[in-house]
């Protein structure tokens, strides 16, 4: 690999040493001289690896320079250090910068560089501040909202305290919305915010509040776009702007799935440094009738039970999660109902694999990419397209859609481990009728190294569309249609026309839609590629402490 040219090169100090302290396009990296210099007369860099520091330019937050620094300024004090070289590098430079931590955190850590004269000080500031200009992804100028009342109520606190003082450091501008009720941001995104003035969106709070922005902005996308977003059959138009998650909610499992964490501060970082990650939304209608979009979770049935339970504990905060899930799963409701389903095609995996969603996933980029050659040959495919509907009727204690892992503090793997974010495809959880123990065992294993596919009573496909009737909406003739093996067109336009009475007593569940309790039971489901962008970069390979040297080529 060729080296990138270098911009600076000087010696500097560092808490008393001298280092060489160097700086391309690509890195800034500063190296201990002093030992090596006093043995031989002559640096012998690289012999010392653990003398080398190495920070990538884009993971640089900011840089400023020290006001009337020295490391040994005269205190008034008596001083035990003897007088050393590093006594005349009176001028100083902080740079910020991001450092990995375990699970995924980051933090904004730092180091001071004096200098002996004050022009090469501002010449390193200068020169630094230039590069950081060149990163155009990086975002300056912010909407928030804050929701004060999700998840244990800190929102306003964690952005006052941990987020703030980032964004100022890094010279983002923000203009703050603490909400002042449920779907203020939504409604305001969608209808008088001037989106023309930000690099993104903000939201400080839950899934639920995440879900509220994505609304917004999607909806205002369409709109302006003339797409008519009660129509099942057209192409969304993807948004522009990305969206940040500072997770202060209950569950926070966009963020975890997405960072890798549900840290504040992790978080900010990523939204300084300008991350981008392409994600898949769902849109969820009943018949012609557009009801909402789903990033995370789609769930009929134990999760749908276990939200409607909970809505009527929110004063507990997350530990009503916990509560409303034992209590949902003693009662051990099932349901009946139809699922139909087009399996996604191509390179797209199986839910069973181990291939999982990884930063720079190769298997969202290919689905990016396929999207684009599709869509070229939109009226093609649309005339020819002969997909089959795969559909199954039962008894199930939860259908679960997961368009990525859903992974989150109390199921780090998630309850689809392999799901991708940006594939265009969603993870189909089929929990059919079982025993209390077996189910039991289903659940446990999204919390241990098992594999929760791995029952009898489990299926699980990859897919791209699906759509769910309960038995008390369908209808004999679409019975009928089914088993006498019709395509998906003339089978989905037969579905449930009369609505007519199935003699039984049904019961009946709701959806949880990533957290919100949707109004109708009968649903279409079409997963849309890429259709957002949030600030994150999938969940990184190597979190702790990877090699300090992979970006530093110099
Ligand atoms: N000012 C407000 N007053 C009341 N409700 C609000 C306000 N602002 C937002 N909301 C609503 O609060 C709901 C819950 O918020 P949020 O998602 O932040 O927390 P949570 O439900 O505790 O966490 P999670 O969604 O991760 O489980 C959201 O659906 C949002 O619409
Ligand atoms: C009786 C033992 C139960 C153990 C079960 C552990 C399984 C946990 C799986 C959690 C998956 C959460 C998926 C996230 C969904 C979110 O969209 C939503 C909104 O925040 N959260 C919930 C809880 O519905
Ligand atoms: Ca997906």
């Amino acid at each position: 690999m060729e080296k990138p040219s270098r911009l600076l090169c000087s010696e500097l100090c560092v808490q008393r040493r001298l280092f060489e302290v160097t700086l391309n396009r690509t890195a800034l990296a500063w190296k201990d001289t002093e030992i090596t210099k006093k043995h031989t007369g002559r640096a012998i860099y690289g012999a010392v690896k653990a003398g080398i520091h190495c920070v990538p330019v884009c993971e640089i937050i900011a840089v400023q320079e020290k006001e009337d620094d020295s490391p040994c300024k005269d205190t008034g004090k008596w001083q035990k250090v003897p007088p050393s070289p590093a006594d005349s590098y009176q001028h100083a430079f902080t740079v910020f910068y991001v450092e990995r931590m375990r699970q995924h955190c980051w933090r904004c850590s730092n180091v001071t560089f004096h200098c002996s004269e004050h022009s090469t000080c501002l010449l390193w500031v200068q020169t630094i501040r230039e590069q950081l200009a060149l990163l155009t992804n990086r975002p300056k100028n912010l909407l928030v909202y804050i929701n004060p009342y999700g998840g244990k109520q800190r929102g306003k606190q964690i952005y006052d305290h941990k987020v703030s003082p980032i964004f100022s450091q890094a010279s983002i501008s923000t203009d703050v919305i603490v909400t002042e009720r449920a779907n203020h941001a939504r409604d305001h995104l969608k209808m008088e915010a001037d989106l023309k003035k930000y690099d993104g969106v903000v939201c400080v709070g839950g899934d639920g509040m995440f879900s509220e922005i994505m609304h917004g902005l999607v909806s205002r996308t369409q709109q302006e776009a003339g797409v008519d977003d009660n129509s099942t059959e057209e192409t969304l138009m993807p948004c522009g702007l990305r969206i940040g998650i500072i997770p202060a909610g209950s569950t926070d499992c966009i963020c975890y799935a997405t960072v890798g964490s549900n840290d504040p501060v992790t978080s900010a970082l990523h939204i300084v440094v300008g991350d981008s990650q392409p994600m898949d939304v769902c849109s969820v209608h009943n018949e012609d009738h557009f009801l909402r979009y789903s990033v995370s979770l789609l769930g009929y049935g134990f999760y749908g039970d276990v939200l409607t339970d909970s809505e009527r504990k929110r004063w507990m905060g997350p530990a009503r999660y916990d509560i409303s899930g034992v209590k949902t799963f003693l009662s051990h409701r099932y349901y009946e109902g139809t699922v139909s389903f087009l399996p996604a095609e191509g390179n797209s995996g199986t839910p069973r694999d181990k291939m999982l969603c990884r930063s720079g996933c190769s298997i969202c980029q290919q689905s990016s990419s396929d999207d684009l050659v599709s869509k070229n040959e939109d009226s093609v495919s649309d005339a020819e397209c002969q997909d089959t509907w795969t559909v199954i009727r039962g008894k199930f204690l939860a259908i679960n859609a997961a368009s990525m892992s859903c992974a989150c503090p109390r199921s780090p793997k998630g309850l689809s481990p392999s799901a991708h974010l940006a594939d265009g495809s969603t993870d189909l959880i089929l929990v059919r009728k079982c025993s209390r123990l077996n189910f039991l065992c289903h659940l446990l294993r999204h919390t241990n190294k098992k594999d929760q596919f791995d029952h009898s009573f489990v299926e699980v496909y990859r897919v791209k569309q699906f759509r769910f009737t309960p038995r008390y909406q369908e209808c004999d003739s679409e019975v009928d249609l089914r088993e006498s093996g019709a395509t998906g067109k003339q089978f989905l336009s037969q579905i449930c026309k009369e609505h007519r009475a199935c003699g039984c007593m049904p019961s009946q569940s709701n959806w949880n839609c990533d957290g919100e309790i949707l109004p109708h039971t009968a649903i279409q489901v079409r997963v849309h590629n890429q259709l957002i962008k949030l600030f994150a970069r999938g969940i990184e390979e190597q979190p702790v402490f990877e090699d300090p040297f992979a970006h530093c080529a110099i």
